[in-house]
Order: C-alpha cells, then structure tokens, then sequence
C-alpha cells in the first residue's frame, strides 16, 4: 500500500472516506497534511463500527493505524531535520564571513599566499560542499558532515604532498623573510594539528626532532640507541623491511609476506638510558624496583629515568639512588621518547598502559613484566629479571606492535571535525556507555560515510586487537591476535537479539553520533580513565593512530598470545574425554 494515499471504504457501503498525503519535491511528506491524515485515520476508525466484523476488515483498520503513526514519525524527522538544516545555514554565514575577514589580511601577503590562499578556498568550498549536501538531503545530514571530512582530508593530503615533493619547502629556503613566517605558520600548524592537545604528528616530530640535533644544548642530550626492525618467518631472518603488503607485478596480484611475520628488533647501537614505571601502592613492585635500579645502574652502567613519585620513594630506602633521573613537570614527559631506548613496566595490564599512554607520540620498546594477577601484556616473570633484562638489552628481540586508536571528541558546536578537545590514544579501547543514566544509549555509528547501525543498549566498545582481551571480550567480542591491525566493534548488552561484534579494518575512521532524539548524554572512557560527557550532537570519532606500541616478547607474538589466553582465561580448557565409549555405534 502507497503511504501516501489511503483510501477505505467500509463494508456496509458508507461515504468513503479519503486520507491523502500531498508529496512534495524534496520527497518528504508535509507534516501539517499528515497531522491531518492521523487525524482523519483516527476519526474514521473510531466511526468505522468494528465491533462483530470479520477479521480482515480488524487487521485492515490496524494497518491503518499503523501507517498513520509510521506519517507521523516521518513528519517528525522532517521538523527536526530542517531545524538542522537552518544551523548548518547560520554557520556556513558565520564561516563565509570570517574567510572574507582572513582574505582582506592576507591579500598583501606574497610569501604565504598559496597557502593561505588553499586555506580560504578549502574552507569556502567545503562550506559550499556542505550546503549542496545538506539542503537537498534534510535526512541524511550527518552523511553530508562526514562526506566533506573527506573532502577536506583529500585536500590536505594533496596539499602536504604538494610540500613534500617541494613545492614550499623551496620557498622557505630561498627566502630568509619567509622563515619568521613560516616558523609561525609551522605553529599554527601543530597548534591546528595534533600538537595542541600533546599528540604529535610526524611533521611536528621531524621540525622538533632537528630542532633539538641543531640546539647547542645537543651534547647535553643523551643520544638514543638506534635499532632497527625485521621482519622473519619459521627461523628464516630477512633484513629486508617489506613496505609493500601486495604487488602487482605482471598482472598478478600476490600478497607479501610481511603479515605472516614476526617482528624482530635488533639494536644497532647499545641502549643506554631506561624508564622504569611501577604500579603504586604495591610492596613486592617497590623491593623489585630497588633491585632492578642497582642493578642495570651498578652492572649494566645504564641512566635510569624513573616518575617522581618513584625517586622519592627511592631516596628513602638510600641516599645512594640520586643519580636517578626523574622530571619536575609533565610537560617534559611530551620529550621523553628523545631520551629513553627502553622502558620497562613493573605491574599488571594497568601499568602497561599507563606507559602507553605517557607516549603520545612514538614509543620505545617497553618491557612488561607480571606482578599482577592476569597479565594479557606482560609475559615476564620479575624473578628472571637480570636474565630477561640481559637478553633485551642484547637483542635481537621478538616484539609485538600494539596498535593504538586515534579518539577525538567533536562537539556539536565545533566548527569543523578537526576543531576538537584533547584527542586520545587508547592501547585497549574506547568505551562509549550510558553512565549513571538508566536509559539505554542511542548511538549513531558510521564507518566513514556509510551508516553502520544504531547501538540501543549499555553501550559500544571500539577496541584494538589489543584490547579484545579485555572489556570487548566480556561484552562478547572476538579474541583477535595483537598484531592483527582492525578495529573491534562490541555492543555492550544491546537490547537487541541479532547485534553480533564486527571487526572493521585498519583503514577506516568510525564516527560515534549521539543523535539529537537521544533520551540521554553517553559516556565516552579511554582504556577505562577519563571519562568525558557526549551530549546530544557531540560526536565520537575513532581512527588507526600512526605510534603503535612496542612491547618485548617471551617468546614471539604468536606464542605470547595463546600463552596469555590459556594461563589467564583457561581458554577452551576441558577435560580430554575417555577413549572407551560407545564406538560401536558408529560401524
Ligand atoms: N567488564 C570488563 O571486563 C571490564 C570493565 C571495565 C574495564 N575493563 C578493562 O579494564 C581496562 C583498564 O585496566 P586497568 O588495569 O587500568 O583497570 P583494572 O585495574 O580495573 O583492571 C581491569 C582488568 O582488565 C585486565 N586487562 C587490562 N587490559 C587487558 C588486556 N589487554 N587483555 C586482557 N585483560 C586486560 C586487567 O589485567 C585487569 O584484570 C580497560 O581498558 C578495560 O578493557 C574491563
Ligand atoms: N605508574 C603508575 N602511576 C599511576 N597509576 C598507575 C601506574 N601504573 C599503573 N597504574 C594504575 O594502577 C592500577 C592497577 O595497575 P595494574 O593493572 O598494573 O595492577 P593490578 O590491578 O594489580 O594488575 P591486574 O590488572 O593484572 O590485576 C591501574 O588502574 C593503573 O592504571
């Protein structure tokens, strides 16, 4: 049956009734005819004399009901959708405005021109991009939002590579004026980019990087050992770094190697300086960390970094320990991946990521050892410590690249998707829940512009492969190997029977929306800390992080992992049945 036309006649021949609904170009049906279409639909069911008809004429009169009710949701939807529509008019005003402004300032400006000139026309274009989306398609709003992400991504990637192939950096050496400018530029840069919140970008790295080669105080700076990664398969040792994941060599597609492999480090200049973080408020870890200081400072000659909390700890066991190294202040932390060739973990899961997220940048191999009760990422044992210790700092070593997620929450107030608050990275996860409220979570996923579902339920967790071990497991995630790169997507009790965890690939950016019909805000934690309110409009968004993390194995990744679920999860354990039984059955 046409929704939009609902004729009914009843069956004793009285004065057909006509319910219709006009249609009009944009597709939606106007709200006011079908508020009048309910209406009517209620009317003639309440004059239609039911009682004692035959069944069909009952089911009929409840479809009615049911059509009319399904218009008057659609009605609904458009009210809101244009109310979203006049916002998105009113900022594409403010943002045209602001670019004409920037534009006046710039005009006289010869040397930043071109970029500056890419800035204005991008935000122009994607500004117009997003209208031409968002008027004709009052529904799909959000898809509109994401499309011009992408739009906008394609730019800037065209517009670094644009650097990288020369283009500007021959400008910012040619030209000595320039350099004032463009150090500014290169500020505005990080301060737009990840820099502002203390998550580095590869550019911010490589200028901070040469900044600091190029400093006097260079020679003050201890220099990190270098390293480098192999990848090996069943005992062969290549020393090639394979980049390449497929080849297309005489029209034959063959896959490489290189994910079938373990990954070896090998160091090629000795480590020299290691960090040793310690779970709090434990005593076995204290004692281990007084030996494991002595010793890697009296017999292996090393600098040992530990957090402040330690050294005071440490200088009150002996006066002895002052040539540990700590720092005042966290902002010196952001350095650290400068000084330190390794970092060792005392502690369970928790301390493994504690470290991690000390690093929001590129982190040092980390050396996870067990003092707590699971320990999915922490295979050695602190007995062994000097043997362990010994082995790593000899190398080669077999090391797990953890992955990490890129979060970054969008307010609904944010001009753009890059205007956002503090971004995170996550060794585990990304818990999206409904907190203290009762209701159930209302979440709106999409999996770059495509509509993944909607979460009804707890709430959703975006785990790495990492974190299938932990919470994603509880809520019915798959187990997936660490160093499968993905992106798990577990519902947290949803109250539906059909929702099954997907697992989406590395590539993509997954878009957490708390939809404006949401009963309640949502709830987003980072590996189970710092938990941040979504309000209605605020969005969720979640992407592979370029620093992964690399942990020092036992053994290998392989071995690591199925060790790890068998002794903490007593994996798939049952008792082997007996061989005598009823075999005859069988013959
Ligand atoms: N229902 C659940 O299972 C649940 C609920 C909340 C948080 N968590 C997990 O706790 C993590 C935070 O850990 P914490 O130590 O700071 O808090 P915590 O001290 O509360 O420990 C939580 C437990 O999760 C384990 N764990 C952590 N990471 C793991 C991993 N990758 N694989 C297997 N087990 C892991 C820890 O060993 C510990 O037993 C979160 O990232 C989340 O994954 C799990
Ligand atoms: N260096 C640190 N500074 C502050 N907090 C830390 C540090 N290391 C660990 N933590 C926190 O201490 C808590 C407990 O740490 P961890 O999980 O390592 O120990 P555990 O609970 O005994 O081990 P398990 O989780 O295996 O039972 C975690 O919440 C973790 O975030």
């Amino acid at each position: 049956m046409s929704p939009s036309k609902l004729d009914s006649t009843d069956s004793f021949g009285h004065e057909e009734a006509s319910v219709s609904c006009s249609k009009p170009e944009n597709g939606c049906v106007d709200s006011l005819s079908i508020f009048h279409s309910e209406k009517a639909v209620e009317e003639l069911l309440q004059q239609t004399p039911v009682a004692g008809m035959d069944e069909h004429l009952i089911e009929f009169s409840e479809a009615l009901r049911t059509v009319a009710k399904a218009l008057r949701r659609a009605a609904e939807g458009k009210a809101s959708a244009q109310a979203e529509a006049a916002e998105w008019k009113r900022r594409y005003e403010l943002e045209r405005t602001r670019n004409i402004q920037m534009e006046q300032k710039v005009s006289g400006n010869n040397n930043c021109e071109m970029l500056r000139h890419w800035w204005i026309r991008s935000s122009l274009d994607n500004a117009m991009d997003m209208l031409r989306i968002m008027l004709p398609c009052l529904f799909f709003w959000e898809v509109g939002k994401e499309q011009n992400k992408r739009i906008a991504e394609a730019r800037m990637a065209e517009q670094f590579s644009a650097e990288k192939n020369g283009d500007l950096d021959c400008e910012r050496v040619k030209n000595s004026d320039n350099q004032s400018m463009l150090q500014n530029e290169s500020n505005e840069h990080s301060e737009t980019g990840c820099m502002k919140h203390g998550i580095w970008s590869h550019e911010v790295l490589r200028d901070r990087e040469s900044d600091s080669n190029s400093n006097a105080d260079r020679n003050k700076i201890m220099r990190k050992a270098s390293f480098k990664l192999s990848w090996w398969c069943n005992g062969e040792n290549g020393d090639q770094h394979k980049h390449d994941i497929v080849s297309f060599e005489r029209g034959n597609i063959t896959t490489a190697e290189r994910s079938s492999k373990q990954i070896s480090l090998k160091w090629e200049s000795d480590p020299q300086t290691v960090l040793i973080l310690t779970k709090p408020n434990s005593v076995s870890v204290r004692i281990l960390c007084v030996q494991m200081v002595r010793w890697l400072r009296e017999r292996k000659k090393l600098n040992v970094y530990v957090e402040p909390r330690v050294k005071v700890e440490l200088l009150a066991e002996s006066s002895n320990f002052s040539y540990v190294q700590t720092w005042k202040d966290d902002s010196e932390i952001s350095h650290l991946h400068m000084k330190v060739d390794l970092v060792i973990t005392l502690g369970g899961d928790g301390t493994v990521l504690w470290a991690a997220s000390m690093f929001k940048g590129p982190v040092p191999p980390i050396v996870p050892f067990s003092l707590g009760s699971l320990g999915f990422m922490t295979p050695f044992h602190s007995e062994h410590f000097k043997d362990c210790l010994d082995s790593v700092l000899r190398g080669p070593i077999s090391i797990t690249l953890r992955h990490r997620l890129l979060c970054r929450v969008v307010r609904d107030a944010a001009k753009n998707e890059y205007e956002t608050e503090e971004p995170f990275l996550v060794l585990n996860e990304v818990t999206i829940d409904r907190g203290i409220s009762s209701y159930l979570t209302n979440l709106e996923c999409y999996c770059d512009n495509s509509f993944v579902t909607c979460v009804q339920g707890d709430g959703l967790i975006l785990s790495t492969t990492s974190g299938s071990t932990a919470y994603s497991l509880a809520a019915g995630g798959s187990m997936v190997h660490p160093q499968v790169p993905g992106i798990l997507f577990t519902p947290i009790c949803p109250h539906s029977l059909s929702f099954r965890p997907l697992i989406l690939p590395e590539h993509v950016t997954v878009r957490i929306m708390v939809p404006f019909n949401s009963r309640s805000p949502a709830w987003a934690s980072f590996d189970g800390k710092d938990r941040k309110l979504l309000a209605a409009g605020d969005a969720l968004l979640c992407s592979m992080a370029p620093w992964p993390v690399p942990t020092a194995c036992q053994v290998d990744s392989t071995n690591d992992f199925l060790r790890s679920i068998h002794d903490g999860l007593h994996w798939n354990l049952r008792k082997t049945q007996s061989f005598d039984g009823p075999r005859d059955r069988d013959l």
